[in-house]
């Protein structure tokens, strides 16, 4: 066996065919030699993807197995898939096992892949805290983790916490209370709530930590260190497609073990002083906070109540005043800009403001408004959202869909699933931006807030007088609530029913927002982007071509 500083060299076998091996600076490469000493097919793997190196003949999937033998050490690597579902390729645990000509060849090889390992990949997790959602999704948090995630943890020497969740909240409280000394990242099994606990968690602390009031919207948020990982388990997963392009277990695990690290943009959402929520994917309203407080009222229906709904407040029709303020970033024209909608148009005004940037306000009826921080795709909507938003440049982007008729906005609908351009339609407007402000038309909404506490009063005197059929079979539940936590929460309960479509007699001109898939209990926010404020372990989309 050759070695310098550089270059570990010799012959090894798999199973009965020659091969040189090498491991030369940031790769491990194995060569077929024949029967002529000829070179035919090499094999690469980058150091930065061994996922662990161990002694004799060991196999991990299906089942662990150990042959402990003096001439033989495993290799177990990244390996990419060639085809998957997602919009990248999947990756696997690639396993080579290798017999070498004595056990000292074998001893050295395997203490030169370990030093490797260490030397080029220094940012790999050692020890994590994990929260599994055993609720999510199809319920398979708990076996997703245990038969797929855990024995390649163990694999790669990763040590993990493990904590099944009993209660909604209770993985953002424990990161906002317990002591995380020693831990290097905080994994999540499940969907986007449980991603969204995490976020809060970190961010909430993080801010803590450094003395900065998260109630501030001018405040800078302090960068959180603490990494976080997604193990999709939930029902749509809609963050981790867009940061993976696929939604795989193993592919997750992978990416947490090689320590990856992927900047992620944050939205705030304030209502006046006060945070409201932070986002990564979609805080939207009208057609969206209708679907979302429809499909609510249909819990019942499982993952069907999404289509269901989306007819339904499709079929309504509605379109929405509202009033917004963006500052734009300085790459201002989203590239698919629509020309026939200019930025400069007789409803757009200009003025100036404390954040970097111009802002304009735009006035109008809306049939939505949405904004991302990222394309937001998901397996339904490959492209997603806004198909060129970037994970972490700062900015977010900012969708306006006027008043349409309602074939033009079922085709505005449709080319979310196919990939013709959303954005080339006369009544889209896009504009990538750095902060929204959203507010009522003056005069716009006060007579429904007037109606709404005048209503509210009868209603607590007689629940069956809410304008809903389906609100009112809860009301005495609603009611006890509004009488606990006041108004707002009563409007949070009660507000989906007043969009809710053909069932509700009174229609109604404000909508509400729908931020990851919540409601928000307030009409007025202000959203500003927080450029990379968390990393996750992730790599972004890989470009699938690639080998
Ligand atoms: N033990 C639990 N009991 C009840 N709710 C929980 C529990 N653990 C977590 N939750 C809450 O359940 C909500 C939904 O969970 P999660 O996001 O994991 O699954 P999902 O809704 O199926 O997925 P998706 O959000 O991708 O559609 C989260 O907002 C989380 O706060």
């Amino acid at each position: 066996m050759e070695t310098d500083s550089v270059r570990v060299e010799s012959s090894l076998w798999i199973g009965n065919k020659r091969y040189r091996a090498f491991l030369s600076g940031w790769y491990f490469s194995w060569t077929e030699i024949d029967e002529r000493n000829r070179e035919k097919k090499t094999i690469s793997v980058p150091v930065s993807e061994v996922i662990g190196v161990k002694e004799g003949r060991v196999e991990i999937q299906p089942q662990k197995k150990v042959e402990d033998t003096d001439l033989d050490f495993t290799l177990f690597y990244v390996k990419r898939n060639s085809k998957g579902k997602g919009i990248r390729v999947p990756w696997s645990l690639g396993r080579t096992q290798f017999c070498c000509p004595s056990r000292g060849v074998r001893d050295q090889w395997i203490t030169q892949l370990r030093t490797a390992l260490k030397t080029h990949s220094p940012s790999r997790p050692h020890r994590l805290l994990v929260f599994i959602n055993p609720f999510g999704g199809k319920k398979r948090g708990k076996q997703i983790f245990h038969s797929l995630v855990a024995p390649l943890f163990e694999l790669a020497g990763i040590s993990s916490h493990v904590v099944v969740t009993e209660r909604a909240n209770q993985a953002r409280d424990y990161i906002l209370k317990k002591d995380l000394t020693g831990f290097d990242g905080v994994i999540c099994v499940g969907g986007d709530g449980m991603f969204s606990e995490l976020l809060h968690g970190v961010i909430g602390r993080t801010q803590q930590e450094a003395g900065v009031s998260e109630h501030d919207p001018t405040v800078m948020l302090q960068p959180c260190d603490l990494h976080i990982g997604i193990i999709p388990a939930g029902s749509t997963d809609c963050v981790c497609f867009t940061t993976m392009g696929i939604n795989d277990p193993v592919t997750s695990t992978l990416h947490i073990i090689i320590g990856d690290s992927q900047p992620l943009d944050v939205c705030s959402v304030h209502y006046q002083s006060t945070l409201v929520r932070y986002f990564v994917s979609m805080v939207g309203y009208g057609f969206y906070g209708d679907v979302l407080a429809e499909s609510e009222r249909h819990r019942w229906m499982g993952p069907l109540r999404y289509d269901y709904s989306g007819c339904m407040v499709y079929l309504c029709n509605r379109s929405y005043p509202g009033q917004v303020q963006s500052a734009l970033s300085k790459e201002r024209l989203f590239p698919h800009f629509n020309s026939s909608s200019s930025l400069y148009s007789a409803n757009v005004s200009q003025y100036s403001s404390e954040l970097e940037g111009e802002w304009v306000t735009i006035e109008g009826r809306f049939k939505c408004i949405s904004l991302t921080c990222m394309s937001s795709s998901c397996p339904r909507s490959p492209k997603g959202l806004s198909p060129s938003a970037h994970l972490a440049d700062g900015t977010a982007d900012l969708i306006l869909v006027r008043e349409a008729n309602p074939l033009g906005f079922l085709t505005y609908l449709h080319r979310h699933t196919n990939t013709q351009d959303q954005f080339d339609l006369p009544f889209v407007e896009v504009y990538r931006v750095k902060a929204v402000r959203f507010s009522l038309p003056p005069g716009e909404g006060e007579e429904e807030e007037e109606e709404e506490e005048e209503e509210e009063e009868d209603v607590l005197e007689d629940p069956e007088k809410l304008c809903c059929s389906n609100i009112a079979g809860h009301s005495q539940q609603h009611l006890a609530e509004r009488k606990e936590r006041g108004n707002v929460a009563m409007s949070r309960v009660k507000r989906p029913g007043f969009v809710c479509g053909p069932c509700c007699t009174k229609p109604r001109s404000v909508s509400v927002w729908n931020c990851d898939g919540e409601i928000l209990p307030h009409t007025e926010i202000s959203c500003r982007v927080h450029g990379q404020l968390v990393r996750l372990f992730a790599r972004g989309i890989e470009d699938s071509t690639k080998p």
